[in-house]
């Protein structure tokens, strides 16, 4: 019998109000290590500022943005101008794109360089992502939790998860409307991990300041 659905291998997590897909084992066209080696040398990392009540902060992990020329994103209170997609990268995109069927015109690159460096608690719900984004995020190196909190319903306990190398997680439907996700800082030590996120900014609904 042929496929009917593209996320034939994709396990669907239940998520109240929002909607999760993980793919445990997708085909990424090398294997999870090489990948994060290339990237973990290849990308052009750096350590951001960020300015939360008036005040500057250095922001707990690297990050580089790689997107389509012409398009800028704002977030963590900073307008990024993008980086030039590698060939690396342009490959998983092509390949995560036919895996879930999405378009994607940008990827976020975050570096937990070890167990201290972390994400606070947020949504991927800038402006120009659109009303109801799908983002798909690719974990490759040390494994680390992914918590998700609902914004408003303390009856629905947060959902832990832990993201394995070579793990895609997707988010969509209403997610980032109904929900907020952090990667918290550990006690038990770790080496590095990274993620990717691939999104599709909306360069139309993209804000100039
Ligand atoms: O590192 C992760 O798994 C999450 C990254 C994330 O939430 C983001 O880039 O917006
Ligand atoms: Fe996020």
């Amino acid at each position: 019998m042929s496929d009917l659905f593209a996320c034939d291998d994709a396990e669907h997590l239940d998520l109240p109000g929002g909607e999760l897909l993980l793919y445990r084992d997708p085909d990424l066209g090398a294997s999870a290590a090489a990948l994060f080696d290339e990237l973990h040398s290849g990308l052009d990392w750096r350590q951001e500022p960020i300015t939360l009540f008036g005040k500057r902060y250095m922001q707990p992990r690297l990050l580089a943005w790689y997107a389509d020329a012409g398009l800028s994103y704002r977030y963590s209170g900073i307008q990024h101008q993008p980086l030039a997609w590698t060939p690396g990268l342009a490959a998983l995109r092509e390949r995560i794109e036919m895996l879930t069927g999405a378009s994607f015109n940008s990827v976020l690159a975050n570096q937990y360089r070890d167990h201290r460096d972390s994400m606070g608690l947020h949504a991927d719900d800038e402006p120009e992502l659109g009303q109801r984004p799908v983002i798909a995020s690719l974990s490759l190196g040390e494994e680390r939790v992914f918590r998700l909190k609902h914004r408003t319903r303390r009856d629905i306990k947060p959902l832990r998860l832990a993201l394995s190398s070579g793990t895609l997680l997707i988010m969509r439907g209403d997610t980032q409307k109904n929900w907020r996700h952090e990667v918290p800082k550990q006690t038990k030590t770790c080496g590095p991990r990274i993620n990717l996120t691939f999104r599709y900014v909306h360069p139309e609904l993209v804000r100039n300041n």
